[in-house]
């Protein structure tokens, strides 16, 4: 660990405010370490669908010993300075527009999934009421929950003007669980803005900001931004803001279909063939059928 102490300084330095790792791991290492933590949590979810107990439980070993998610969330904390150009949540602001934000009356309920700080751009701006929420809180300002696991709202009252998946969707291990993931947004937002003239009308929800890493799109065999663009109108959002930095996908989505879709089969094919291509994708099975397992 010597050696990798003497990057301590240099990296605190690069830090943003929302960053803060208490012990510093070198870009490599912590790039080794959220690889790693995505191969093993993929695997283990396969172990799972397959009933195998004795790889489940010798592959959650393995993930203890690289220091679980407590040590990954420490691993992309460093990462949103060293590599991703910061917090994304910035880009989402900028989307927005504060003179924009300035103008509207109310102050739109914000739900951050995956959330590792409670001192993002957006959360310290002060025009949104936000709600952070992880796997594992590290503040106590973020609640400690799985967003597949957050009760139905049963109002718009619990409902969401915006909700934040910032690399959220490339963490989830397995392919179904993604299309359900995003399917289950649908259910938090708010689709009734208010009557035009109170105020509400400005705001240009309900949004959904998505972010991921440009290998997802840019280099999978079996997804692409059109193939994703498909997915996410199928369930019916529009894109609103799009941009692409060195290694990440920013983009703005608005909810414009007043009704869920009824079914959606959005299933696994290839469209990019090559061997140097990874395996991100996204299926969606809605209504699931009685017998289907989840699988990538
Ligand atoms: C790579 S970090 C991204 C953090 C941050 N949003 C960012 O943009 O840097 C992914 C986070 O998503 C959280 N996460 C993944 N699935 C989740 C779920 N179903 N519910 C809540 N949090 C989840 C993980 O615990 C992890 O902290």
């Amino acid at each position: 660990m010597g050696a990798k102490k003497k990057t301590l300084k240099s990296l605190r330095s690069g830090r943003p405010p929302t960053a803060t790792a208490s012990r510093s791991m070198s870009r490599k290492a912590s790039r080794t370490l959220i690889n790693s933590h995505h191969q093993l949590e993929k695997k283990r979810r396969q172990a799972i669908a397959e009933g195998d107990a004795d790889a489940e439980k010798s592959l959650s070993a393995e993930i203890a010993t690289l220091g679980g998610l407590k040590h990954y969330q420490r691993a992309s904390l460093q990462g949103q300075s060293l590599e991703r150009g910061g917090d994304t949540s910035k880009v989402l602001l900028e989307w927005l527009n504060v003179r924009t934000m300035k103008d509207i009356k109310h102050c739109p309920r914000m739900l951050e999934v995956g959330s590792l700080s409670t001192r993002n751009a957006c959360s310290l701006s002060g025009f949104f009421d936000m709600v952070h929420i992880d796997l594992n809180s590290q503040e106590p300002g973020i609640q400690q929950q799985d967003f597949m696991e957050r009760p139905l709202p049963e109002s718009d009252a619990d409902r969401f003007d915006l909700i934040s998946l910032s690399l959220v969707l490339n963490f989830v291990p397995d392919a179904a669980l993604r299309g359900q993931m995003l399917l289950r947004t649908l259910s938090f937002l708010r689709r009734n803005l208010g009557e035009p003239g109170d105020g509400q009308a400005a705001w240009p929800g309900p949004l959904l900001f998505l972010v991921l890493p440009r290998s997802c799109l840019d280099n999978s065999r079996y997804m692409s931004a059109s193939r994703f663009t498909e997915l996410l109108e199928t369930l019916g959002y529009k894109v609103m803001q799009e941009k692409s930095s060195q290694k990440l996908w920013y983009s703005l989505w608005k909810l414009v279909q007043a009704q869920p879709p009824s079914t959606v089969k959005f299933t696994k094919r290839e469209v990019n063939p090559g061997r140097s291509r990874n395996n991100f994708s996204i299926t969606l099975d809605h209504p699931p059928e009685p017998t289907t397992k989840a699988r990538r």
